[in-house]
């Protein structure tokens, strides 16, 4: 695949990019409240869509699980086909070649599945839902470049994504493993795109500015689509309008489009969308390992200050070796101040917290899981999805607590889940500097029904017991 087929300029894509970033600013000022105050729904969907293309970013490998994966065939019927390798699935020679550039060998669990399915003979629908990074991408890339015809100069496969730059992310996929495609070009359907005749045969954009290709502009013949994916639909629903447009493309497909849908996450909203734009499903569900606190050992510290708790930090340190850290603040100022007076004391620390680029969060990740420094400082923005093998202690140095200052469970179980990965042992240590944050440790605790030992940081030979 020739990389001037990017139907997107460099200068086009800024100003693609510049009118999306717009365009979020928009909608966040889209809902009042009863009170008449502008409400900020789109902003869970900012995180969300940073958060999914942080973990692209970031991801280089797949997740290692051992799911089970659960597979509900539209026509129960029908034996049930899963793969163990690329070659039983009969690609054409050029697609498994580019998928051995990937340097994939084998199907990952969820493709396993799904791939039988999305390449069978007519092509089945299917709604897929597995956690980030378990393969879903390539999946149905594979699935839409078995389908194309590179001689059909007009556009055969349809792929919505919540974001620009998701896309892009998307696009990267199909470049790599459609390489040996040397007729095969892809257009971005984004806003700012001016692209004015579509010659492409892969169209990936976002839902209104597809519509737009599909009905005013009439770029897209949406008749001759014969595969459709609509990807990240949980980020997707939490944009405004973007639900109705998807919908309404699905309306102009022809009956016999494919219709793909996949996901990280599969709340009843997610599922009663999917079920709206896949009709006569095939479901495939990775059932999500639950993430205990069995492996990790818990303490609290009783601190009296901010400073007493920098202190308590330092003792840890001092009688401990700690491979890498992750430290949880509750706010960025905390966080900074923090980072520097660790940096102080001659930590080699990184700084990660919400305001930073999603690019430049997603080195910083990286840099830390390479090692280069042992201890990572920041706020929620990264409790969740990112897997550093090495990290064994994780300090909550504020406890998490959500906007009305109640116990944030589901945040404290996915900061400490960071350590204890895959049955290792971790430590996990929550500063306590007040009767407030008391009563927090011990709702948290009743949560979890898992009692949390106090650890006196003054005592060396006590930490040196907790860490063996
Ligand atoms: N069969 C495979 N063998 C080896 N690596 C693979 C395989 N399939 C995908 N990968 C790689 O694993 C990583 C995650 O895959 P992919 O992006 O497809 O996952 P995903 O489920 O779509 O994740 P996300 O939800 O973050 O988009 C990528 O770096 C991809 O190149």
């Amino acid at each position: 695949m020739a990389t001037d087929s990017w139907a997107l300029a460099v200068d086009e894509q800024e100003a693609a990019a510049e009118s999306l970033s717009n365009l979020h600013l928009k909608e966040e000022k889209i809902k009042p409240d009863a009170n008449g105050n502008l409400k900020t729904n789109v902003i869970s969907f900012k995180d969300r869509a940073a958060q999914s293309l942080l973990n692209k970013l970031i991801r280089s490998n797949l997740v290692d699980n051992t799911n089970q994966v659960e597979v509900l065939q539209r026509d129960p019927n029908s034996p049930l086909y899963s793969v163990k390798s690329f070659e039983e699935l009969r690609l054409k020679p050029q697609l498994l070649q580019g998928v051995y550039a990937m340097g994939f060998n084998r199907p990952s669990k969820i493709q396993e599945n799904a791939l039988p399915l999305m390449l069978a003979e007519p092509p089945q629908n299917l709604i897929a839902q597995s956690q980030s990074g378990t393969g879903k991408t390539a999946a149905f890339v594979l699935a839409m470049l078995s389908q194309v015809e590179p001689a059909n100069k007009y556009p055969q496969c349809l792929c919505l994504s919540p974001t620009y730059e998701l896309a892009l992310q998307t696009g990267k996929v199909i470049e790599q493993m459609g390489k040996f495609y040397p007729e095969l070009k892809l257009a971005y359907a984004v806003r700012g795109n001016k692209c004015e005749y579509v010659n492409v045969q892969i169209v990936i954009g976002t839902p209104g500015t597809v519509l737009d290709w599909c009905s005013k502009l009439k770029f897209i013949d949406p008749k001759k689509i014969k595969v459709f994916v609509l990807d990240e639909a949980d980020v997707m629903i939490a944009t405004q309008g973007h639900q109705d447009q998807s919908i309404r493309i699905q309306r102009m497909l022809p009956r016999n489009c494919q219709m793909l849908l996949f996901s990280a996450t599969f709340e009843d909203s997610v599922w009663k969308f999917a079920q709206k734009v896949v009709p006569d499903p095939n479901i495939i569900k990775l059932k999500r390992e639950e993430e205990t606190l069995d492996t990790i050992k818990q303490y609290y510290v009783l601190c009296s200050s901010r400073d007493e708790k920098f202190q308590a930090l330092c003792n840890l340190y001092g009688a401990i070796t700690i491979a890498q850290a992750m430290i949880f603040c509750h706010t960025r100022k905390t966080a900074s101040w923090l980072a520097a007076e660790l940096s102080k004391e001659g930590h080699q620390v990184a700084l990660l917290s919400g305001e930073m680029m999603v690019e430049q969060r997603a080195a910083v990740i990286e840099r830390f899981r390479e090692g280069k420094e042992k201890v990572l400082v920041t706020t929620n923005v990264c409790a969740r999805g990112i897997d550093v093998e090495q990290v064994s202690v994780v300090i909550n140095f504020d406890l998490p607590v959500d906007k009305d200052g109640n116990p944030d469970n589901e945040t404290y179980l996915h900061r400490i889940g960071r350590t204890g990965r895959f049955g290792k042992r971790g430590l996990a240590v929550n500063m306590v500097d007040s009767k407030h944050s008391m009563n927090i440790l011990n709702r948290i605790q009743e949560h979890f029904n898992k009692k949390i030992e106090r650890l006196d940081t003054d005592d060396l030979d006590e930490i040196e017991k907790i860490a063996n």
